[in-house]
């Protein structure tokens, strides 16, 4: 049985030390670290910390680890987050028409594999209102034009609000948030707030019908990815990417059905991957600590 741990994610600017001055922190408070993953990246003079200690036999109570932590980060000019492996987070699925990876998502939160609980699905569709709630979840129908997006999007952060939401995933919702959504929720920093399911091998065939454009070009792979949101259309850091080899007997539907499995899995292991707290952003990419 795992006992529950401490996770700190640092970034700061590099400089000799910064692994001892981290484990240190945490021995010196009597802590047993289970793993611990660092990267330097020269061009940009940032070092990444993630580092996991058993909760058992440490030296502070859980409420002190943040106050403590913001110390050293202080200390170390850095951006850091402290969360706990017993903790389930609560999240918001936003869905459009299509269910499979609201569905893929919904169970695997219901087996235990997905570390969150789903008390919110929204949606500027009425469709998927009866699976969301079959899962317990309460499902918000907000309609969503040019004409009204600001006031849909007002209601969005306050459904958001209510249910203290800490993460948002895009679970083929086709419909762009604007930048003052994005401020509001996730102001650009380290740790981002919302993942998309992009139906691409990004770069390749951003922006819509991308199985019909692959199909049209004649390629060999597809894919889909698992990306943090930003205000770049397609462009935020890439979590997880998933791919399949396709063939010339292989017609749109089919690229398309190919590319709904590849859409499930990149999602799911680029939400595992941000739950378990191993995906750190700098200059635009992701560090992935798996
Ligand atoms: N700020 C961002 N918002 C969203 C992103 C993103 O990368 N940044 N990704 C999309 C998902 N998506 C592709 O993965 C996507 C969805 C929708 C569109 C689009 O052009 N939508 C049209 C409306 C389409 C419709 O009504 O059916 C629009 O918004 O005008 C492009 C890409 C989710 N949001």
């Amino acid at each position: 049985m795992t006992t529950a741990t401490a996770i700190l994610q640092m970034i700061c600017p590099d400089k000799p030390g910064l692994v001892r001055e981290l484990s240190g922190w945490v021995a010196a408070n009597g802590g047993n670290i289970v793993h611990a993953d660092h990267h330097s990246d020269q061009g940009a003079g940032l070092f990444l910390s993630r580092i996991e200690w058993q909760l058992e036999g440490f030296g502070l109570p859980r409420e002190a680890i943040c106050p403590t932590a913001s110390a050293l980060a202080e200390r170390l000019g850095g951006q850091y987050k402290v969360n706990f492996s017993d903790v389930r987070p609560p999240v918001a699925i936003f869905v459009s028409k299509q269910d499979h990876c609201l569905l893929d998502l919904l169970w695997r939160t219901r087996t235990g594999e997905l570390p969150m609980q789903v008390p919110l699905v929204i949606s500027n569709h009425p469709d998927l209102g009866a699976l969301a709630e079959e899962f317990g979840a309460r499902f918000a129908h907000v309609p969503i034009s040019a004409a009204n997006r600001e006031e849909a999007e007002a209601r969005h952060l306050e459904l958001l609000a209510e249910h203290g939401i800490e993460l948002v995933i895009l679970a083929k919702y086709m419909q762009v948030l604007t930048p003052a959504f994005l401020d509001s929720f996730d102001p650009p920093d380290a740790f981002h707030r919302v993942i998309n399911i992009h139906h691409s091998f990004l770069p390749a065939f951003q922006g819509a019908q991308p199985y019909h454009r692959a199909w049209e070009r004649g390629v060999k792979l597809i894919g889909a990815t698992g990306h943090y949101v930003t205000e770049q259309l397609d462009g935020g850091p890439i979590i997880a990417q998933s791919t399949v080899p396709v063939g010339h007997r292989d017609e749109v539907p089919d690229l398309i059905r190919l590319g709904r499995d590849c859409e499930r899995l990149a999602l799911a292991r680029a939400v595992r991957l941000h739950l378990k707290r191993q995906v750190m952003v700098y200059r635009g990419r992701t560090a992935v600590f798996a």
